[in-house]
């Protein structure tokens, strides 16, 4: 068989990207030279998976921010106000991806959404009236030159038309069928140029075709792809899917002209029995995704292999073994793991190692089943990784409903807490943390060396938490936070400290642009060693007479922000942490926190790309496990949690039916849709939809954030709206974080007087 891999990550084995990409942003580096260090980055990214013994090798999934921008900007999808910056390339790039603001204007950055169900995110394509799209780039071509250069043809890589319409958002009234011819010339130049340059392979990812499809959505995708394929000429045509099954798209596929058709067997296991109800052709080669793209976990060579026997049963045509996604989404390899014992590492495959993994199939599908690395593996998995904790797992097989339930009902709380709190109409506040400055990751970098003790880096971070409990008491917001100073990231640092987990040293996986995270690894059973957040937060109360907010992340987004355990369901997994939060939440209580934020940034990610799914396999446990970690509070403790997302659409009686008492949700990037939700579902819950963008440097004016105010007054009564930010300020840079707060508390102060003058 012949080994290949959806796409490769591209962050740098020790993020290179990120550390290069700022220097460029502060402009300590030129452009010149960031050139300099990608092509690097992408010639050893090249060499690795060749060593790796990976027969097909993609180009063009290297980006300097995003896959899907940089398809935007090859094909002149980029808005006007963009252009009339006048700014080179690489900078035109970077505003869109991170607005701009300086000599040549001041522009917000494109909308940035969850990339379907990982926590990479996607700049959204803007398609408007002045939208002329045209091949004008050149990044697909320059890489794929480069990487022959260096004795390597590859197959380029790209996310195809019908995705990107799919992913668009429309203005001035158009629709995804103006720009479909358009969209044929663009991408059949694209095959026309790469076949000249001397590519065999041409990669076309279209992962919207895993969301359900209508009639009219397989109509589009039918119309681009005829009309695509008609002009491609020579250049064989890989259509990749990921993230799921194509169960309502595979008879289209087969039917199109394409070479190879891309399977996920493992989101989208189900391919196997779709794979029933279509002949799939043997003129086709079927590329078949049976490592995991997403985990981290070591495969078991004997269920890749009985997917692979599947697979032959039901059509002859050519296999090409392949990752069920790009390898973006997981980190790049094991060899720079020392603190993590062998015993446990042998479970587990990063990037590199699943290039290895890959080979190995090939090796043991062309031998028999006696060769080495095949019962080496059996071997692996034939005892148990570890310990059950079977008291815990019997006390959440006897929760009852009344686990899951907080009394009173919510509005009568509200009442209580209203009486109590005595806050004006529109409290401000921030959703939890301020600056990550050099300073305060420098105080961490140096407790984790051994440089500083315990007591020095905990007074750092007090005197950190101090220095913004003043900022914010002289601006004048009403509820304050501690600013999470001693968080490397909100994840992260709950698994350090609950049992069960387990944390890499450099694993390191991109969220966006030169954001990354290091999802620690769920191994076992998880419970709470001893209080997590009460220090902090008892330490930031006494400093202040204000509110200051408690400040949790909650189960489903510690689980989905980790790498999950595959030998339990994600739902006992995720009562196990909310248990472990539940016991925190009572202790922050007990401490005289009276508000306590429980954030679930990443509850609608993970929500199932099917809508059939959405609540038989997931919010039927989400919600629940949310609750039960806030269920036995008294009714003067405000529950309030917090979402980075803005489309709640149709689950947003299911936000509501989390039963917080306020979500503050982000909601300025998008397009206030959510604002629409809140008022047709009669949201009960109070709500601070975000007033200003946080993924910015960009500092919005008063009037900017007024007029958010205004928009979010004409669709939410008054007394069940907060005003705050869209997320925590964590990536963002102290002069802009104070610059934008002064202004949402003046902001704030205006709409007062004016709801004051109105009565
Ligand atoms: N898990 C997760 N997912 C999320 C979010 C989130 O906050 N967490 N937010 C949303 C947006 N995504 C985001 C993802 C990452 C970051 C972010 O700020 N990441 C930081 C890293 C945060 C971190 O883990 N920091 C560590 C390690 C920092 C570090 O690099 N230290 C240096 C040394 C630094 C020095 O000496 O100055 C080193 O180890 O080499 C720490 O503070 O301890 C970054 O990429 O720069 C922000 C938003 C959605 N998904
Ligand atoms: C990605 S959601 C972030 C919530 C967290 N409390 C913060 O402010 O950073
Ligand atoms: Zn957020």
């Amino acid at each position: 068989m012949t080994t290949t891999i959806v796409g490769y990550p591209r962050l740098g084995e020790h993020r290179e990207l990120k550390f290069a990409t700022q220097k460029y942003f502060k402009h300590t580096i030129t452009a010149d030279e960031l050139q300099a260090k990608v092509k690097d980055l992408r010639a050893q990214h090249w060499a690795t998976i060749k060593a790796a013994g990976i027969d097909q090798i993609p180009s063009n999934d290297f980006s300097f921010f995003d896959q899907t921008l940089d398809a935007a900007t090859l094909l002149n999808i980029v808005p006007q106000r963009y252009k009339d910056l006048g700014l080179a390339p690489l900078d035109e790039y970077f505003a869109l991806a991170r607005g701009y603001q300086g000599e040549a204007g001041d522009v917000k950055a494109l909308a940035m959404k969850k990339w379907f169900n990982t926590n990479y995110h996607y700049l959204v394509p803007e398609f408007d009236q002045d939208t002329d799209i045209r091949l004008v780039g050149d990044k697909i071509f320059d890489e794929f030159v480069e990487a022959k250069a260096a004795g390597i043809t590859t197959r380029p890589v790209i996310v195809g038309p019908y995705t990107l319409l799919r992913l668009g958002r429309f203005l001035d009234g158009k629709t995804a069928a103006d720009f479909t011819p358009a969209l044929i010339t663009a991408y059949t130049e694209i095959a026309n140029r790469l076949s000249e340059l001397g590519a065999d392979w041409f990669q076309i990812d279209e992962p919207a075709l895993v969301y359900d499809q209508s009639a009219a959505d397989l109509g589009l995708f039918t119309e681009l792809y005829a009309g695509i394929l008609a002009g491609k000429g020579d250049l064989k045509i890989l259509l990749q899917t990921y993230f799921g099954d194509v169960r309502d798209s595979l008879d289209t596929l087969v039917q199109l002209n394409f070479d190879g058709i891309g399977l996920d067997f493992i989101e989208g296991r189900t391919n196997l029995e779709v794979l029933d109800t279509v002949q799939f052709p043997k003129d086709k080669v079927l590329y078949a995704g049976i490592i995991n793209g997403k985990n981290i976990w070591k495969a078991h060579y004997a269920k890749a292999l009985s997917t692979l026997t599947g697979i032959r049963q039901r059509t002859d045509a050519p296999i090409v073994i392949s990752t069920s996604c790009s390898l973006q989404h997981v980190p790049y390899t094991l060899r720079n793991e020392t603190k993590l014992p062998a015993a446990e590492k042998q479970y587990l495959a990063f990037a590199e190692e699943k290039l290895t993994e890959l080979h190995e199939l090939d090796q043991i599908d062309q031998t028999n089943l006696d060769n080495p690395l095949y019962t080496a593996n059996v071997a692996l998995f034939s005892t148990p990784r570890y310990e059950e904790n079977k008291a815990l797992n019997a006390k959440i097989a006897a929760l009852t409903p009344a686990d899951y339930t907080r009394l009173p009902a919510r509005k009568e709380r509200l009442a209580i807490q209203d009486k109590k709190f005595g806050l004006p109409i529109l409290p401000t506040t921030t959703i939890g943390s301020f600056p990550q400055s050099p300073a305060v990751r420098k105080n961490r970098a140096k407790l984790r060396k051994g440089e500083i003790t315990r007591a020095e880096y905990d007074a750092f971070n007090e005197a950190e938490t101090r220095r913004w409990i003043k900022f914010q008491e002289e601006i004048g917001l009403d509820v304050l936070v501690h600013g999470e100073f001693e968080r490397n990231d909100m994840v992260e640092y709950f698994g350090e400290h609950l049992d069960g987990f387990r944390f890499t040293q450099n694993g390191w996986v991109q969220s966006y642009g030169t954001r990354g995270v290091k999802p620690p690894i769920i191994w076992g059973d998880v419970s709470r060693r001893d209080a997590i957040t009460v220090a902090a937060s008892v330490y930031a109360q006494s400093q202040t007479d204000h509110i200051m907010k408690g400040m949790l992340t909650g189960p489903v987004t510690i689980l989905n922000w980790s790498f999950p355990r595959e030998d339990i369901t994600r739902e006992l997994s995720t009562k196990q942490i909310a248990l472990a939060l539940q016991d925190e939440v009572l202790d922050l209580e007990k401490h005289g926190i009276k508000i306590i934020q429980i954030d679930e940034a990443a509850l609608r990610e993970k929500l199932p790309l099917r809508k059939s799914d959405w609540f038989s396999k997931y919010l039927d446990w989400a919600v629940p496990a949310f609750r039960l970690v806030a269920s036995k509070v008294q009714p003067e403790t405000q529950i309030h949690t917090h979402m980075c997302y803005s489309e709640f659409g149709d689950i947003i009686k299911a936000i509501d039916d989390l039963d917080a008492d306020v979500i503050s949700f982000e909601a300025s990037r998008g397009e206030l849709t959510l604002l629409d939700d809140l008022q047709a579902s009669h949201f009960e819950t109070h709500v601070g939809p975000g007033v200003y963008d946080i993924h910015s440097p960009r500092v919005p004016s008063v009037d900017e954030i007024k007029d958010v105010i205004h928009k979010i007054l004409a669709k939410v009564p008054a007394n069940h709206v907060w005003i705050n930010p869209d997320c925590g300020l964590k990536t963002r840079e102290e002069p802009e974080t104070k610059a934008s707060l002064i202004n949402l508390t003046e902001a704030t102060r205006q709409v007062r007087q004016e709801l004051a003058d109105e009565n």
